[in-house]
């Protein structure tokens, strides 16, 4: 908790002028009870009227002040605790952009939705608290013992047996309420975990009519957070008829000793009036406590949540001393085929779109070389990848192919340092991945994932995320390379036609196809395909990758994919079997050497001729 409040940092000349409201406030209310006793010793009792009056104008005057304080140290308060939580916020999703996916698999993307909205807004709530309180309960607490004592040095020994016991209470309660709602944090990211699956996987929900299963999953999550929230609750609960017990004890023997004493002659009236209001600003300001109490178990629950994805340092960083990034290849010249290619949007092609020349293209720009590369997620016992070696070169198509979980993805993940290897090492044109900025590096490759991933926003939009100055006729051209164009143009609007959240008014094919432009936008020199062809059928695959072929001529082209057609012309094809490269070479000569190469083709084309 203490390591957050670094965020309050640029308030620190609003936080004194908040706390010296509050002060004043409480001293506000320190001196009413003195002046309601002069009033009734000297004026009521003595009945001097105008004693009365002026005392009472004062006191109204102390009042309107008080509370004039109080409102604007309130507000203070607030827009303090709120700069905080937004800083916190920002801070937080600042860092974990910053991540790899290792660190996402490690804390659940759930997790971090809860700590970057539920947990931030719990500790601003005990800031905001604070703020309110770290003045005004001390001051309250002791200057209400001093005022009582001086008021009533003797009935005072009432206060000293009773605070140590309102003291130990709320000791003890906010002692068992810790480890409770730290539970309860953690039993918001399960709902929150059991929500996001239901809501993202409505549709095979449905289809396998599972609603009622995940209704009662959902319920489960549910009660399990509502029963802990209920035994909080009822230890919280606890506190208040405790604390009011003692205080209306306190308050019956004050009352009876004070009685006592005024019939002796040795106090008056007023003074018991103004002692008895001490003594219940002393237990207010323990009340306050209390009540902070409640709230700093859930709070540090929560901040050491937030602090642990703060400390978590990205598995991937950047080397102190980076390489020279290459330039863009911007300056390649353009080959007439591609610009036909993506007619009738010629006009402004981009450069790497105008296919460079494979003869022209300055030494050996994004040979990707793969020496070695073993890698093993974080937990697992066995490597996903083993002893990964291969070169794939400029102006050639390099296909990987593999049955599912053969780690396919994982390779291209290595190649994009989402995951750094284990041991060997991946190298763009001689240069080590860990020796770049990621940045650098990723700005080189083009990449289309295997799950298409979307923004709302135009379909221009989308495609300019690949470059961001993209005018619309290089978006055209990409488009049309794509096999996209006669679509998007279809649709209302055109290419700047609105892409629902996740592009859910598209097929899965029409997906693919705009990501696919994404990344053929980009004048990059190594384009990478996971897998992004599956959705397309076999007359369109073909066709985009015959665009592909001529438009990235000079380029590094990788290509994921499960089918065999799709592959079957590629320079050189992978072939990975369980996290091992079975073979690697040409299709007829993979054909001829690889059994599981063999074990794929057969199974998927058997008898259309393909040797
Ligand atoms: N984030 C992860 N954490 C732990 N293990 C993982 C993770 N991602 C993948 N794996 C495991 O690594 C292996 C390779 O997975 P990968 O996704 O690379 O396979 P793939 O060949 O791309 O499969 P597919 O064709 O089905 O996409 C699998 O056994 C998988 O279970």
């Amino acid at each position: 908790m203490v390591k957050l409040l670094r965020f309050l940092h640029p308030y620190r000349f609003l936080i004194p002028v908040e706390l010296t409201m509050i002060f004043l406030q409480s001293l506000a209310n320190l001196y009413l009870p003195t002046l309601m006793s002069d009033i009734v010793d000297f004026g009521i009792v003595k009945g001097n009227v105008p004693y009365i009056f002026r005392m009472g104008t004062w006191m109204l005057l102390v009042t309107v002040g008080g509370a004039a304080c109080s409102v604007l140290g309130s507000l203070l308060a607030s827009r303090i605790s709120a700069g905080f939580g937004h800083r916190l916020r920002a801070e937080v999703f600042a860092h974990v952009t910053r991540f790899s996916l290792q660190e996402f698999d490690h804390v659940g993307t759930a997790s971090l939705i809860t700590r970057t909205t539920n947990d931030v807004t719990q500790v601003q709530q005990m800031v905001n608290m604070m703020l309110r309180m770290m003045v005004m309960a001390p001051l309250s607490c002791i200057g209400g013992i001093i005022m009582a004592v001086v008021t009533n040095a003797k009935l005072s020994v009432i206060i000293v047996i009773v605070v140590p016991v309102l003291a130990f209470t709320v000791a003890v309660i906010f002692r068992r309420g810790m480890a409770w709602f730290r539970q309860m944090q953690a039993k918001i990211d399960q709902l929150n975990r059991v929500l996001r699956e239901n809501l993202t996987g409505i549709r095979v929900i449905r289809a396998f009519n599972r609603i009622e299963h995940e209704r009662r999953r959902f319920d489960a999550a549910s009660r399990d957070l509502t029963e802990t929230a209920v035994t909080v609750n009822k230890i919280m609960a606890a506190l208040w008829p405790v604390m009011m017990l003692i205080i209306n004890f306190a308050t019956i023997a004050i009352l009876w000793f004070g009685a006592v004493r005024i019939d002796h002659g040795a106090m008056q009236v007023g003074n018991l009036m103004a002692f008895l209001q001490y003594v219940m600003q002393i237990f207010f300001a323990i009340m306050m406590v209390s009540m902070m109490s409640f709230m700093i178990p859930r709070a540090s629950a929560s901040a050491a949540r937030i602090q642990e994805v703060l400390a978590l340092r990205p598995a991937v960083a950047d080397p102190p001393q980076a390489a020279e990034p290459v330039p863009a290849v911007a300056t390649r010249p353009s080959a007439p085929d591609a610009v036909r290619l993506a007619a009738p949007y010629a006009a402004e092609v981009p450069a790497r779109l105008a296919a460079p020349h494979a003869a022209e293209v300055p030494a050996r720009h994004g040979v990707v070389t793969f020496e070695g590369v073993t890698f093993r997620y974080p937990g697992a016992e066995a490597p996903a990848l083993a002893g990964i070696t291969f070169t794939a070169s400029p102006g050639e198509v390099t296909a990987i192919i593999g049955s599912t979980g053969a780690g396919k993805t994982t390779l291209v993940h290595l190649l994009l340092r989402f995951y750094d290897a284990e041991r060997g090492s991946i190298r763009i044109d001689g240069v080590d991945v860990r020796d770049m900025k990621q940045a650098d590096l990723r700005r080189r490759i083009a990449y289309v994932p295997q799950r298409t991933v979307l923004f709302s926003g135009s379909v221009a939009d989308n495609v300019r995320y690949g470059k961001e100055d993209a005018t619309d006729d290089e978006v055209r051209a990409a488009l049309a390379m794509a096999q996209a164009i006669d679509f998007v143009e279809a649709m209302e609007g055109g290419i700047h036609a609105e892409v629902a959240q996740a592009g859910t008014n598209l097929s899965g094919g029409q997906k693919q196809r705009i990501a696919i432009a994404r990344a053929l936008v980009r004048n990059a020199d190594i384009y990478v395909f996971d897998d992004s062809f599956s959705a397309l059928d076999y007359k369109t695959d073909a066709r985009l990758r015959q665009a592909i072929r001529q438009a990235l001529r000079g380029a590094t082209v990788i290509i994921v994919a499960q089918r065999v057609a799709t592959v079957m012309d590629a320079d050189q094809i992978i072939v990975l079997d369980e996290g091992r490269m079975a073979g690697i070479g040409r299709h007829a000569e993979l054909l001829a050497t690889c059994p599981v190469y063999r074990e794929i083709v057969a199974s998927q084309l058997a008898g259309e001729g393909i040797a």
